[in-house]
């Protein structure tokens, strides 16, 4: 049972994160960048030669991150029923394509929506350049925890959902993930063992391992800077989006968009059981 005062309260320590060209790579592979590699847009995230070559925006969700932490017993967490309801980004220098970052994490709210219900935790994480002291990105993310409601904690507030337009979407973008995704995407930080044992995805409900929320996070945002920003990749200083139903591994993502000036609205589909699986999404191109 989750105890809403020890969780607010917990600790992490601030984590110093060294990182090269070889990780940019190993995080734009894990998206299933690499898998045409004639594609000069796939070269760019993953051959450190090739021109505008840098590390894609949205891996600041795997820098410094603390690790799959909820598995520490101490947490009350049922640790096997999360899943990542939420997430925000916010760049706001550019993310060095190679460096030290210091992350500091914390629990910034909880939410019970009832016993059965489950249970929302909501974490925030500042990245800041350990050599120049420079903030470089705020990652915030709601954990849908599915098992651990009824704890006797409030029932909001809840944090605001973007809306999307009401039209057909201006444009979409079409990425299929390999079927190793989540193998390789875990190795940038995210070692939930849901995305990589048969046996503890079934026990969580799903026929099999399910690919990373923030896998599916870093296509959408790689595919919206491909038909929105020339495949800038660097163009992208924000994005936020709620997952709404699992991605497995090997299915191909649409991702489709509404723009209007620099911000774009957009959610993702799974084209081959055509889900909705990214929805409410806000991105701003800079
Ligand atoms: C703590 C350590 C950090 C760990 C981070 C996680 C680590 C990762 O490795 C884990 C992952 O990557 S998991 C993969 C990515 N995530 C997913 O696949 C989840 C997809 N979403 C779902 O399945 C459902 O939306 C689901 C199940 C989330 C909700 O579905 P339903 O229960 O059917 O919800 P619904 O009836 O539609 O709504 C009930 C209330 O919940 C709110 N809500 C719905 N979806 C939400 C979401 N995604 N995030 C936050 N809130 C959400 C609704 O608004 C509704 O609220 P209210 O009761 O106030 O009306």
């Amino acid at each position: 049972m989750i105890d809403p005062d020890a969780l607010l309260a917990r600790q992490f320590a601030p984590i110093e994160h060294s990182y090269d060209t070889r990780d940019v790579i190993l995080y734009a592979l894990g998206l299933g960048l690499g898998t045409d590699p004639l594609n000069p847009a796939h070269l760019r995230a993953t051959y450190e030669r090739a021109e505008g070559f840098g590390a894609l925006p949205a891996m600041v969700n795997v820098l410094a991150y603390p690790g799959f932490w909820a598995m520490e017993p101490d947490t009350g967490i049922t640790w096997q029923k999360l899943l990542h309801g939420e997430q925000s980004l916010t760049l706001h220098a550019p993310l060095p394509a190679k460096g030290t970052l210091i992350g500091q994490t914390r629990i910034t709210g909880l939410v019970d929506k009832g016993e059965g219900k489950g249970a929302l935790i909501y974490s925030e994480r500042t990245l800041t350049d350990k050599a120049t002291g420079t903030l470089i990105a705020t990652v915030a993310g709601t954990t849908f925890a599915r098992a651990d409601g009824g704890f006797g904690g409030a029932s909001g507030p809840t944090k605001p959902v973007h809306t999307l337009p009401d039209r057909a979407p201006d444009c979409h973008f079409d990425h299929q993930t390999p079927e190793g995704a989540a193998l390789i995407y875990r190795l940038s930080g995210d070692y939930n063992p849901l995305h990589a044992d048969p046996a503890i995805a079934t026990q969580a409900g799903f026929t099999r391992p399910i690919l990373h929320g923030l896998c599916s996070l870093g296509v959408a945002s790689w595919s919206i800077t491909q038909a929105l920003a020339d495949g800038r990749s660097e163009a992208l200083t924000h994005l936020q989006l709620r997952f709404t139903s699992p991605v497995y591994p090997g299915e191909t993502i649409r991702t489709e968009m509404w723009q209007d000036g620099a911000d774009v609205s957009f959610r993702a589909r799974v084209l081959e059981r055509d889900v909705v699986v990214l929805n409410n999404g806000l991105a701003r191109l800079g």
